[in-house]
């Protein structure tokens, strides 16, 4: 918890109270389904918390922001950044039951009104939202077909709307298609070694296909 206390050093009390919540919570249902491994649980700050908080580094989401959470497993990046950014809505989608279910558990644990959870594939939601975050579920042209048509194009952030999907390694060749995105070092964020070739990749609506 002091990881993230260094690096968001303005957290409220009720913040700071569901972070330290999550630890607890997240052992509680690995021994009933396996959803982190004990060693992600044992560093669930640094390569869970932190990771998913990256966000907030390169964009801070206004009052009544819509966001989609892809592939949301265990409830990574949204959980964190619900837990951020109270005022804004959350929907987090997965295609495996047992992961929402666990994401519904959290929710309830910790109390989070600004969270939606579905047990869908995403190509099957029918909504339109800001920004669509996600981290480590498919390549960019899966992706960007996936979520297409589901990014509202009005603008109200220093960002434009679009994908904000935590990767990491060389991207070169995946982001081929995609000249005008935008990739953020989360190295130049955070002085912990695990961040050392971690990227958010920045792709705005208007260049999607
Ligand atoms: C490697 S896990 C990553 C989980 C989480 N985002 C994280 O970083 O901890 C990928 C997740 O994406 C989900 N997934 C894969 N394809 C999906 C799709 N088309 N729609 C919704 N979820 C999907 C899987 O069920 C799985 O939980």
């Amino acid at each position: 918890m002091d990881l993230i206390l260094k690096y968001f050093p303005n957290l409220t009390e009720d913040q700071i109270e569901k972070f330290n919540k999550l630890q607890m919570l997240y052992e509680d249902w690995n021994l009933k389904i396996n959803v982190v491994s004990r060693k992600d649980i044992d560093e669930l700050y640094l390569r869970h918390v932190l990771h998913s908080l990256a966000i907030a580094k390169i964009i801070t989401f206004k009052e009544g922001t819509k966001i989609l959470d892809v592939g949301t497993g265990g409830g990574f990046p949204g959980i964190p950044l619900a837990i951020l950014f109270p005022e804004c809505s959350f929907h987090l989608v997965d295609s495996i039951a047992k992961k929402i279910k666990v994401v519904n558990e959290v929710v309830e644990g910790l109390g989070l009104t600004n969270v939606k959870t579905t047990h869908s594939r995403v190509e099957e939601i029918n909504d339109t939202f800001d920004f669509i975050v996600s981290r480590a579920v498919a390549a960019m042209p899966t992706f960007v077909h996936w979520t297409k048509g589901k990014i509202t194009k009005q603008q109200n952030h220093d960002l434009k709307n679009g994908i904000l999907y935590l990767k990491g390694g060389d991207l070169t060749e995946e982001l081929q298609d995609y000249k005008t995105t935008t990739l953020y070092n989360l190295s130049d964020f955070f002085n912990e070694d695990f961040f050392e070739t971690k990227k958010i990749v920045h792709l705005p609506i208007k260049y999607r296909g």
